[in-house]
């Protein structure tokens, strides 16, 4: 897969709506993200990231531009199971334990992996097929809770899983839509080092939505700044700092710096608007 980009946007337009009362979710946004980097989006409120992810991820088409995923089409990639989605809040089935639900998506995308060997240059992918799930649930601290249902869990314990589940499929690309938001800081950082362990295991595409500064920088080795009407690209800021990434990060001075510069274009992006 040298060369071909994991996911490749261009001149991509969305718009909501018609006459005086449209919205442009979306104008002329380039992303161009080689595989296996981790991506964050960041910016103010409708500035259209989740747009953009969804766009991605093929549950919506742009107006005007191309989409590629790994060379393909989304709804290709979709019907590979190339794309994971880890939405805001985890929508895992009630009635299945935790390790049910995280082996389900494997056991009824059997057909996906030969779409997947089908796409030039995914084979390799492909054929690793998935990873032990009850290893990665012993791994993301659910070894104890893998029996339970999940309203026997905690909000943080449920995001988890849901993570687990997305990662189970070996999506070449992740898309995650703000799925810490609603949790504590404590649980945020840890559920933070969980993600980049999956992530460096199962070396996964990821673009992923927040609004923490600080997660941006902890996670990503690039952070996409972007601005509302309309919903643009303004920044990318490459983050330059060593992995693996654990709390010692925090006294970095580097760290903060990185912080400090994205929240100097994000206050940009808004005087923009205002302007
Ligand atoms: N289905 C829709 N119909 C009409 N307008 C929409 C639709 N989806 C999004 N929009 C509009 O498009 C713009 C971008 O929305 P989007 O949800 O992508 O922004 P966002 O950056 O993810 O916002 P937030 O940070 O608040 O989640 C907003 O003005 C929003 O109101």
């Amino acid at each position: 897969m040298t060369g071909t980009p994991a996911l490749d946007l261009r001149s991509v337009r969305r718009v909501y709506g018609f006459g005086p009362s449209a919205t442009t979710a979306l104008d002329d946004v380039h992303l161009s993200v080689p595989a296996g980097r981790f991506v964050s989006l960041i910016g103010p409120s409708g500035c259209g990231k989740s747009t953009l992810l969804r766009i991605a991820a093929g549950l919506e088409e742009p107006d005007h531009g191309t989409v590629r995923v790994h060379g393909v089409e989304p709804a290709e990639a979709c019907a590979a199971k190339m794309i994971g989605l880890v939405p805001q809040s985890p929508a895992l089935l009630p009635w299945l334990s935790v390790l049910r639900n995280v082996t389900l998506p494997h056991k009824i995308n059997k057909g996906a992996a030969r779409r997947r060997e089908r796409i030039a240059g995914n084979a390799e992918r492909a054929v690793t097929g998935a990873p032990d799930m009850r290893e990665l649930l012993v791994k993301a601290g659910l070894g104890e809770a893998m029996h339970k249902l999940p309203a026997q869990l905690s909000g943080g314990m449920r995001q988890r899983a849901a993570i687990v589940r997305a990662f189970g499929l070996r999506p070449d690309v992740l898309v995650m839509d703000e799925p810490f938001s609603a949790l504590d800081e404590f649980t945020r950082e840890s559920l933070q080092d969980q993600l980049l362990d999956l992530w460096d295991e199962l070396k996964t595409t990821v673009l992923f939505v927040t609004h923490s500064v600080s997660e941006a920088v902890r996670l990503s080795d690039t952070v996409v700044v972007m601005a509302p009407h309309p919903g643009r690209i303004v920044d990318t800021i490459e983050v330059d700092l060593e992995r693996p990434r654990g709390d010692r990060l925090f006294g970095e001075r580097r760290f903060h710096e990185y912080e400090d510069l994205i929240r100097d274009r994000l206050r940009r992006a808004w005087r923009s608007e205002a302007a």
